[in-house]
């Protein structure tokens, strides 16, 4: 893929075709739906005994990306740690809303959520981290970044059962290789940012800038480009580059091979590039959140 450090986290999701949101936070009231009548009234529908489908189905949650159950991809051996790629995890089930900008992630099924287990042991690795960052100061963009991840604390489904003790080890156990590795590829994950560029003027891609159409490339992603012998972007790539780099939601369809994954991978690039200079300011002593971004799959 890139010489570059491209990174982390992009799951897949289902773009919320099932199921919508439950609009008040109020709890619904069990085996009874209200509606609102013709005349404005409240009616009662009869009792009926619940399917399988709806015991299942629990009242919708709004709950942050790192709070979801993701599933990691497996990347082939031979691709390394990807040239810096940090991961790729999916979900399948989970409903996403926008909203000021942001994605929410909407939750009807408690399986799709971490375990109390899961959650301490990050909260662990996460303090490790913050003891870091307290010895430093703060961007400030960085400081709303992590406040705005601290909103919304999410204390799980009141009826989720405790794992077992046994359960819960073997839980702690996973969870912990799984953060030993990621903190490997982690300090890789950066490594290419500091490769001397060259000039600018040895970087002759024409095709890939068109600042009237929105299209213009870092540095970096363009030395990538050149040294991948990408002269030019793919007709997918053409289209969606420009609206994804302006922050718009873009739906794309291109057959197979035609170059889907740059499509959407540049502008997440892009997009952590854009901090490039605040990264190398403070990676070694501060968290700096991954580049990630969420990729719908239609099936
Ligand atoms: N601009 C480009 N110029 C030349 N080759 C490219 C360009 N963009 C992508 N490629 C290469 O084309 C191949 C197919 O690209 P890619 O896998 O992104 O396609 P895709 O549309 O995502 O396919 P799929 O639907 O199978 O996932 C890859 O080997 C990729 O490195």
């Amino acid at each position: 893929m890139f010489h570059k450090p491209v990174k982390k986290t992009a799951g897949k999701g289902n773009s919320g075709a099932k199921g919508k949101p439950a609009k008040g936070k109020g709890k619904p009231v069990k085996g009874k739906t209200l509606k609102k009548g013709p005349i404005g009234k409240v009616v009662k529908k009869s009792k009926k005994p619940q399917t399988l489908k709806q015991q299942q189905k629990l009242e919708s949650k709004v709950v942050k990306a790192g709070n979801l159950n993701w599933k990691p991809v497996e990347i082939p051996d031979n691709l390394d740690d990807y040239e810096g790629f940090y991961g790729l995890e999916e979900i399948d089930g989970v409903d996403v809303k926008i909203v000021d900008g942001k994605a929410e992630f909407i939750v009807q099924d408690k399986r799709n959520l971490k375990t109390e287990a899961q959650l301490e042991e990050l909260e662990k690795a996460d303090g490790v981290w913050e003891d870091k960052e307290n010895k430093e100061g703060n961007d400030k963009e960085d400081e709303k970044e992590l406040e705005d991840e601290d909103e919304e604390e999410f204390t799980g489904f009141d009826d989720i059962a405790e794992p077992k003790a046994q359960d819960n080890q073997k839980e702690r156990r996973r969870a912990s290789n799984k953060q030993d590795k990621d903190e490997e590829l982690l300090q890789n994950a950066f490594k290419q940012l500091d490769l001397p560029l060259p000039d600018d003027d040895d970087i002759d891609l024409p095709a890939w800038t068109d600042q009237e159409k929105g299209l213009e490339l870092s540095a970096y992603t363009l030395n990538g480009l050149s040294s991948l012998k990408f002269n030019q972007p793919t007709p997918i790539q053409k289209r969606t580059i420009p609206l994804a780099l302006q922050g718009k939601d873009v739906i794309g369809k291109a057959t197979t091979g035609s170059g889907k994954t740059l499509a959407y991978g540049i502008p997440i690039l892009e997009k952590h590039i854009s901090k490039i200079n605040h990264i190398k300011n403070n990676l070694k002593n501060k968290k700096v959140n991954s580049p990630s971004g969420i990729i719908f799959r239609s099936n």
